[in-house]
């Protein structure tokens, strides 16, 4: 019989069927993070519980911590807190800790895949909605809660519900001054945030196979937005290239065994799906949001819509978000004036977005009026960028290149646009108060940021990719 990729994965993983589609499933690792992860050791503790497995777990710190020169010195107490007890309890479990200083350190979503840690044909967890990340490497992804961390840190499996397989295909050429940022926007702006729900989605098609690791990544990363269990991308050439010679990554005498078990995990040629979906990108422009969830955005020349534009059940949400988000019904959402901007996160804060940002902001200035946080995804992306010079020219143009972690993505941390104060951000959502109570957020790609960021107004950043 025919199967999908996910149907591969999950045979290969399922160690009992149950009625109903029930399975219990192998899970190959486990990522940590300072703040999901400190109940899940305390109750196996307390049930005197060992960890099964502590070499497939990696913890890192990134939600809670400081982005800033001297954040090693831990000012905010609950941050101090959080980040001791699982030093601790990584310690105590001989689990590797990704600290400060490490090389490693990171958003968790990011060090995976650059350890080597993520791989095709794997079951991965985290106490973390945006797990699907890794799902670009053709590794089944998700996010699941502390009570499941529990369990699979225990028995290193978990009790699952065989998902839907959507097969999602971008189709078009991609057109200058757009990225795969704006190709998975546009995809959610479409079927909406719940369009997924109950499905895993399998990206593919021509574009997909054309695009690096990293904007595979960023597109499996917001499947979750679109109310997706996981997003992955069938591993090819792309994925074996960037995995070889990383930490995690088999050694020489295993690697061409690993190639051809990893390259199983492709959908068999007309094998079936739940439900498909092409998305048409020919002519398309920069993605923006306008509204309060990644779904409630448009093509940047747009203008904001009207309420007769939307569906009756979106209406709410509409009215809600537009005075929320203090805009005009029907107005034009590019020259909207922002005031902070934001390069970073497990979506946009990896290398190749800092260098689309470096190339168009190279010899100019940021608008005198924003304030552009610009940050690394991990130490060692923060190092090649040091490498390739970029940090000189977003310091020239009067950016803040900071230290690794999730930073403005979420109010959690120091990081924090003012209440009042609007920001445009390579992030993943958008939610109403997410970046710091009383703030307003616009999601684009980081190429619209950095546009957005020298003018002080949303903009395209089309005329940069036009030669
Ligand atoms: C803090 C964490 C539980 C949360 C998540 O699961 O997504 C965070 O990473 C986020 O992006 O909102
Ligand atoms: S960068 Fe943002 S989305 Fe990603 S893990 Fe951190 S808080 Fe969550």
């Amino acid at each position: 019989m025919k199967k999908n990729i996910v149907e591969k994965i999950w045979e290969n993983h399922s160690i009992d069927n149950l009625e109903d589609d029930f399975s219990v499933l192998v899970i190959d690792f486990i990522l940590l993070h300072e703040v999901t992860s400190a109940q899940a050791f305390k109750e196996l503790e307390e049930r005197k519980i060992p960890i099964l497995s502590p070499n497939q777990c990696v913890a890192t710190v990134d939600h809670i911590i400081s982005t800033s020169k001297n954040r090693k010195q831990i000012d905010n107490n609950e941050a101090k807190t959080q980040v001791e007890i699982l030093r601790n309890n990584t310690k105590i479990n001989r689990i590797s800790l990704y600290d400060f200083e490490s090389g490693h350190q990171g958003i968790v979503h990011v060090i995976g895949p650059e350890l080597g840690i993520t791989q095709p044909g794997l079951t991965i967890i985290c106490g973390d909605s945006h797990t699907a990340t890794h799902g670009a490497f053709g590794a089944l992804a998700f996010g699941v809660g502390t009570t499941e961390v529990t369990h699979a840190l225990g028995t290193g499996c978990l009790l699952l519900k065989k998902p839907l397989v959507m097969k999602v295909e971008f189709q078009g050429e991609v057109s200058k001054g757009v990225f795969a940022k704006d190709l998975i926007m546009k995809l959610i702006a479409t079927i909406g945030i719940g369009g997924a729900t109950g499905h895993i989605i399998e990206y593919g098609g021509d574009i997909i196979q054309k695009m690096t690791m990293e904007e595979r990544m960023t597109i499996c990363n917001m499947s979750i937005e679109c109310g997706a269990k996981a997003g992955l991308i069938a591993p090819d050439n792309t994925t074996y290239s960037y995995i070889k010679g990383r930490p995690y990554a088999p050694l020489n005498k295993d690697w061409e065994q690993m190639i051809s078990y990893w390259s199983s995990f492709k959908s068999d040629q007309g094998c079936s799906y739940d439900k498909e979906i092409i998305i048409d990108i020919s002519n398309m422009k920069p993605m923006v949001t306008w509204g309060t969830n990644p779904s409630q955005a448009i093509e940047i020349d747009k203008n904001i819509p009207l309420e007769k534009d939307m569906n009756l059940n979106d209406l709410i949400m509409y009215n809600q978000a537009i005075d929320y988000m203090k805009l005009n019904r029907g107005f034009p959402i590019e020259d909207t004036k922002i005031d902070w901007a934001f390069i970073g996160s497990c979506t946009n804060g990896r290398i190749e977005d800092l260098r689309i940002s470096a190339q168009i902001l190279k010899n100019k200035k940021i608008h005198p009026s924003v304030t552009f946080y610009i940050v690394p995804g991990s130490e060692s992306i923060l190092k090649q960028a040091q490498i390739e010079g970029l940090d000189k020219i977003f310091k020239e143009a009067g950016a803040d290149f900071r230290m690794p972690g999730c930073s403005l993505c979420l109010g959690m941390n120091d990081d924090k646009v003012p209440n009042g104060k609007r920001c445009i951000s390579s992030s993943n959502r958008n939610f109403m108060g997410r970046q710091g109570t009383g703030s307003f957020t616009h999601l684009a790609s980081p190429a619209t940021v950095t546009a957005s960021a020298i003018e002080g107004k949303i903009s395209s950043p089309i005329k940069y990719f036009l030669n």
